[in-house]
């Protein structure tokens, strides 16, 4: 039977990677989608600014909307502080059960957990199911019709803290611009474009950071 884009990436980080050595793990994910076959992961350029976001914010709580493969979990949880955690949340079974491989290969399994579900459904959940009071760090990377929802529903749920950063990916391709329009109109933000490249193109993307001041 055919295989599966997410499952031939899984195949090239246990061929190319080195179990335990998580930065192994985003290096053979980058040039497998770079010479073999592209996958929607935000990618070495774009990467490079989620690092430097994360190396800012030193986050202990971090929430990411979007697994996919794990690619960015990993790269942001390689960064975090000695008892920082990050949450991903995956809508779907079959990129977590891959991401749980991918995440596991890099030895990153006590700092990421990873929960199968929708948006909408668990960020009402989030702080009596895991204990989390607010987020330092948001990394916005799933459906891209949610940011703005989503965004709302984190307020509502008092998810978010005088100074939590939302980095969003995307915002310009395949574009964000309901949550573009609200979060740089809002008194209680203060955005910052960075301009940047869509994962292993030349097309224009970027991320939008943004603060939120309560
Ligand atoms: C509700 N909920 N809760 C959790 C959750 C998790 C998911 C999945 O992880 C998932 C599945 C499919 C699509 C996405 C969004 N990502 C994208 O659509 C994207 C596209 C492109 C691009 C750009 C140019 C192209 F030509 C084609 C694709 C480049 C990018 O970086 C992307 O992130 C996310 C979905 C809904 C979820
Ligand atoms: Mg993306």
């Amino acid at each position: 039977t055919q295989s599966t884009r997410p499952q031939r990436l899984l195949a090239a980080v246990q061929k190319n990677a080195t179990r335990g050595d998580p930065r192994s793990v985003v290096l053979a994910i980058d040039q497998f989608c770079r010479q073999k076959e592209w996958a929607m992961n935000v990618g070495d350029e774009k990467g490079c600014i989620l690092d430097s976001v994360v190396s800012e914010v030193n986050p202990g709580a971090v929430l990411e909307l979007g697994t996919y493969c794990g690619y960015s979990a990993v790269r942001i949880a390689c960064l975090l502080p000695p008892h920082g955690k990050i949450i991903t949340l995956e809508f779907n079974p079959d990129n977590a059960a891959i991401a749980r491989q991918v995440i596991a290969w890099a030895g990153l399994e006590e700092k990421i957990q990873l929960v199968v579900g929708a948006s909408g459904d668990w960020i009402p959940k989030i702080k009596e199911q895991f204990g989390v009071k607010t987020f330092d760090l948001v990394f916005l990377d799933h459906w891209k019709d949610r940011y703005l929802p989503d965004t709302k529903l984190m307020e509502e749920c008092g998810l978010l803290r005088e100074g939590s950063i939302l980095l969003a990916d995307n915002v310009i391709c395949p574009g964000t611009p309901d949550y573009l329009e609200y979060i740089r109109n809002s008194p209680r933000y203060k955005s910052q474009y960075f301009k940047s490249h869509l994962e292993y193109t030349k097309v224009e993307d970027g991320l939008e950071k943004s603060v939120f001041l309560g």
